[in-house]
């Protein structure tokens, strides 16, 4: 949102937590500048646009709108939608990413349920092309008119859908996901040839097992209890997985999930 020209307060838990916001903010734009997308005078321009924050109540004064990206567990979020509600202007937009939580559960935190909407992003924002719009019970159309208009000036493409547990995107993806995992369960490949299978065979981009890693396998998790209590069983994470979170093996962001990113790049993943 830097790039198309808004300005931006980056707010997070601590220094730590921030600086890694940043350095992943600092190698997308290397890769932009790299691949002339930006010049070095533009992503230096980004870069002045971008104001970090650890302070909730100071990050919030002025800011028009809010798009909470904390970790995927309702009684948090609702903890921050109440916190949002109180720091910040109340014609503000609150926008949460999301992946498949009730954003009307969510709104039910606020005194504005007309101006919180769901606004879900898709791993590497900057590059994928799609922010999926939800819109929960109380949602104004003035706010979904806001949030399309937002996401198509960072040049992105919008589809606005209903507020269901997992939307279309958490719910279709899961799907292939998970039966990948049942594959690999039961022995009929290994995690490697499944993701090669899946990226030469059906020409996704990556294989489920690389993409998970690349998520967060938490985010992963949580995302499948949530939808378990929608849906039932069908969405149910195999022990797998459970156990590679419970060992904290969360994937690239740990440096180790269902690959092990401490080894050497092509021992990692059989990606050729
Ligand atoms: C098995 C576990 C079961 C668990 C079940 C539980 C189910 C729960 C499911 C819930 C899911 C929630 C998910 C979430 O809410 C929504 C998501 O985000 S879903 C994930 C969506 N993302 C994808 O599917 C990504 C797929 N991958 C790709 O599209 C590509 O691989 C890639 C990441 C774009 C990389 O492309 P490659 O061609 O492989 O590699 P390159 O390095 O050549 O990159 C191409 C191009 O992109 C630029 N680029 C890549 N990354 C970045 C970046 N971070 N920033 C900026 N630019 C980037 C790169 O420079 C190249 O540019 P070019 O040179 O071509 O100009
Ligand atoms: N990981 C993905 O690919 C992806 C894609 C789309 C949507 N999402 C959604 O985005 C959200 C974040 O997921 P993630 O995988 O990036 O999680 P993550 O755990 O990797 O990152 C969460 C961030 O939130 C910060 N945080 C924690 N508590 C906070 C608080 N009280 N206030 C402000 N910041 C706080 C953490 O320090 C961390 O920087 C979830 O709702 C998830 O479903 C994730």
């Amino acid at each position: 949102l830097a790039t198309p020209g808004y300005e931006i307060h980056l707010c997070d838990v601590a220094e730590e937590a921030l600086n890694k916001g940043f350095a992943g903010i600092e190698k997308s734009l290397s890769r932009f500048v790299k691949a002339k997308h930006l010049t070095e005078k533009e992503a230096e321009e980004v870069r002045s646009r971008i104001t970090g924050f650890t302070d909730m109540e100071t990050a919030l004064r002025e800011v028009d709108l809010v798009v909470e990206a904390a970790p995927e567990n309702m009684e948090l979020k609702k903890q921050i939608f109440h916190d949002l509600d109180r720091f910040t202007r109340p014609d503000a937009i609150l926008a949460t990413n999301t992946s498949e939580l009730s954003v009307t559960a969510i709104a039910s935190a606020t005194t504005r349920p007309e101006r919180v909407v769901g606004m879900h992003w898709f791993n590497p924002p900057p590059v994928m092309r799609l922010v999926e719009i939800v819109r929960g019970t109380d949602t104004s159309q003035e706010t979904i008119e806001m949030i399309m208009q937002v996401s198509e000036q960072a040049g992105k493409e919008t589809v606005v859908v209903k507020d269901v547990q997992g939307f279309v995107t958490s719910r279709a993806i899961s799907a292939h996901m998970l039966e990948c995992m049942r594959i690999l369960e039961e022995g009929v490949a290994s995690a490697e040839d499944i993701d090669k299978a899946v990226r030469l065979g059906l020409n996704y981009p990556m294989g489920p097992f690389e993409l998970a890693d690349y998520v967060g396998l938490d985010t992963m998790l949580f995302a499948s209890d949530g939808m378990v209590e929608a849906y039932g069983d069908r969405f149910r994470a195999p022990q797998t997985l459970r156990k590679l979170v419970e060992a904290g093996h969360l994937g690239r962001k740990t440096g180790k999930g269902f690959y092990d990113y401490t080894k050497k790049p092509e021992t990692v993943s059989a990606k050729k």
